[in-house]
């Protein structure tokens, strides 16, 4: 009951709970999306081997009222999924090959909101994540679809900040406003800072975008 209750608040500070749908975590490898799946559904950060080597650790863990399928390998990708209720969270590596990103464009078909997860300290990366965020941005077939773009990893040293990373990825004068109310037929699109290990910031950004969906 206890534990219930303790995983239920959790939900509900997100605003996940009793959505319906399908939400996807996108981003580079290491970005974080396996560590914020892994703290919406335990509450607790478990040390993450890469995706691409499928742990024994992931998803061994006993669930209590959350079902999550085992990571489907591909020579490329592996996917990632839990369920809450009648809601489906993927998370999904985008970055380097045309194969996968045939593979994970079938997959986010659908979807009711995307979280683009970014490694706020991996300058080097910025380019490359604006280039798959772009794309995704210019899709046709996720056009209308509400975006949240994390900027994690802000416990580090010399992180970027929000002002650096919005540069950085170009969405200074595309991101609509972390209030509530936007006008209608412009897709919401906001960007927030967090850490996803401090939890701290991602229940922000979650909030937010449960509102669209
Ligand atoms: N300092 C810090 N490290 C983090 C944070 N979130 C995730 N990490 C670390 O970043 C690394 C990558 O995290 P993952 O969750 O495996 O990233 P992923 O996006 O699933 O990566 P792939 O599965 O390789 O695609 C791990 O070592 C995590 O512990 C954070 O908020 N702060
Ligand atoms: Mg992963």
């Amino acid at each position: 009951m206890f534990i219930w209750n303790f995983i239920k608040s959790v939900l509900e500070w997100t605003g996940l709970l009793n959505k319906r749908g399908k939400l996807v975590f996108l981003g580079l490898d290491n970005a974080g999306k396996t560590t914020l799946l892994h703290m919406l559904k335990y509450d607790g950060v478990i040390p993450q081997e890469p995706t691409q080597m499928p742990s024994s650790l992931l998803f061994a863990l006993p669930s209590l009222f959350l079902h999550s399928s085992l990571p489907i390998s591909s020579p490329f990708t592996v996917y990632e999924e839990l369920k809450i209720g009648n809601l489906r969270i993927g998370a999904h590596d985008l970055g380097g090959h045309e194969e996968a990103r045939l593979v994970w464009k079938e997959y986010y078909h659908g979807v009711n909101a995307v979280v683009f997860i970014v490694d706020a300290v991996d300058r080097m990366r910025f380019p490359e994540a604006k280039r798959e965020l772009d794309r995704l941005l210019n899709d046709e077939s996720i056009a209308n679809v509400p975006f949240l773009v994390l900027g994690n990893k802000i416990d580090m040293p010399y992180a970027a900040s929000e002002d650096e990373l919005r540069s950085a990825l170009g969405l200074r004068l595309a991101t609509t406003g972390k209030g509530q109310g936007i006008s209608r037929g412009v897709r919401p699109l906001e960007l927030f800072m967090c850490s996803v290990i401090k939890r701290r910031g991602y229940g922000d950004g979650l909030r937010w975008l449960t509102q669209f969906f």
